[in-house]
């Protein structure tokens, strides 16, 4: 039976390679950084341009298709998940490393239907690497097929995580005793790329055996939770049980062991989620 959803993961992948020439001619020239929720969360006039690039393409041939992407809702758009066909949007993963050209940067798009994530697109575009999950047919880099790594044993380990965007005390001293607590397992070493979407790759492509993070947003992650489960990982919230895409908390991994080993490890908290509904202004 022919893929109902081919023709917009076709269109996806094209956008996103598109998107990934923008942002390396972009790397030529000066960038311009603005900030948003704190000084540290930056954003470029390319995630914006970008944003716009890939929105306005799928409405063009998608026209009754819905969207939440990052510079919209932090331009004011609403940020919910309903049944509708609706594109999920990082234009810039890893805007901090962009700015700084530190070379991992994604374009991240996940589809979404009945709230399910049928197709995830990421686009490592500085290494020119482009990752592919379609629901129940598999992870691909580059078309070659993905698979996570089969090391059980978390003391011979690579966990990937990430410090975020937020300097809330409270929040980073959270951050710290969870990295203590998984660095001292001990496992053989911590990573993180600078972009969620990237490092989710890597837990597909077997190079990390897991990655966890409490702050990403909805579109940091969409397309990686395919990519990582179509290359037969496990998807799990930091305080076990399931992962709710809206709820900020992440951990992705090879396998139920090593995901269930890094919960008990980390000491969890809960940011606003993603689709909260904007504080009343009196
Ligand atoms: O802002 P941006 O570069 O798209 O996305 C960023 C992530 O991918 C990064 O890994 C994470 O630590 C930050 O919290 C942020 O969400
Ligand atoms: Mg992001
Ligand atoms: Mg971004």
């Amino acid at each position: 039976m022919a893929d109902l959803w081919q023709d917009a993961m076709d269109h996806a992948v094209a956008i996103a390679r598109r998107a990934g020439e923008v942002v390396r001619e972009a790397l030529q020239d000066d960038r311009k950084v603005m900030t948003k929720s704190s000084s540290v969360d930056l954003v470029t006039q390319t995630d914006q341009k970008v944003e716009q690039l890939i929105i306005q393409s799928v409405k063009y041939k998608f026209p009754t298709h819905s969207f939440i992407g990052e510079e919209s809702v932090a331009a004011g758009e609403p940020c919910v998940l309903t049944d509708r066909p609706t594109w999920i949007i990082d234009p810039i993963d890893g805007t901090t490393n962009f700015v700084h050209a530190f070379p991992f940067v994604a374009i991240s798009i996940g589809f979404s239907v009945n709230k399910q994530i049928e197709f995830g697109v990421i686009y490592s575009c500085l290494e020119d690497k482009m990752y592919t999950a379609r629901r129940g047919k598999g992870a691909f880099c580059n078309g070659e097929p993905l698979q996570v790594s089969d090391r059980e044993d978390i003391k011979q380990s690579i966990i990937a995580t990430e410090f975020g965007s937020s300097r809330d005390p409270e929040a980073v001293e959270k951050i710290f005793s969870s990295l203590r607590n998984v660095l001292c397992i001990p496992v053989h070493g911590v990573r993180g790329a600078g972009t969620a979407a990237i490092n989710m790759c890597h837990v597909a492509s077997g190079c990390v055996e897991a990655y966890y993070e409490i702050g990403i947003h909805v579109w940091d992650v969409a397309a990686g939770s395919l990519v990582v489960s179509e290359a037969g990982g496990v998807l799990m919230d930091v305080e076990g049980g399931a992962v709710d895409l809206m709820s900020r908390r992440i951990v992705a991994a090879n396998s139920r062991t090593i995901a269930e080993r890094i919960v008990k490890q980390i000491d969890s908290f809960s940011p606003l989620r993603d689709d909260a509904p904007p504080p009343q202004t009196l």
